[in-house]
């Protein structure tokens, strides 16, 4: 599985310590920035991490921001992107069954390194589910589509 990762100021320590955890289980990952903790704007990176989610670069893509709310938003921007903002195992599981979420975001300033490794963890190991989910997944595609075809 190819990963891409990145954050803004605000997520940069947690950014950090996740990627120290994917070496440490021989994930492959590209840290798209940022690099230091000057301070940027959430949005580049969601819209690049999206990017390189959508265009088939790599398999899922990490993001960090304070709160993991912008940089989520963001890259939900992009269509094909399925950001889910978790602050919990449950949803970081049920995101994957039930949502098939290819972005995950986290926020460093709302929880602790452990749990976001811990959160980390499951989201990678967990498989869609499809079945009934599948069909829910496919209409938000639908909800894609129509803004496509009307050229917005
Ligand atoms: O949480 C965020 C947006 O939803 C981002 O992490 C930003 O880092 C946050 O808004 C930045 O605030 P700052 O006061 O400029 O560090």
């Amino acid at each position: 599985m190819k990963v891409v990762i990145a954050s803004d100021h605000g997520g940069f320590r947690l950014k950090q310590e996740i990627m120290k955890q994917l070496e440490s289980k021989s994930i492959e990952y590209e840290d798209y920035g940022a690099y230091s903790e000057e301070s940027v704007d959430y949005p580049d990176y969601g819209h690049k991490v999206g990017e390189a989610v959508a265009s088939g670069k790599f398999d899922r893509g990490i993001v960090i921001c304070g709160t993991g709310i912008g940089i989520s938003i963001a890259a939900n921007k992009v269509p094909g992107v399925r950001a889910a903002l978790c602050g919990d195992c449950f949803s970081a599981k049920a995101s994957r069954e039930h949502n098939n979420a290819n972005v995950l975001a986290l926020g460093e300033r709302v929880i602790g390194v452990e749990l976001a490794k811990m959160i980390v963890d499951i989201w990678l190991e967990t498989e869609f589910a499809g079945g009934r989910h599948e069909r829910r997944v496919n209409k938000i595609s639908d909800i894609e589509e129509k803004y496509r075809q009307m050229g917005k």
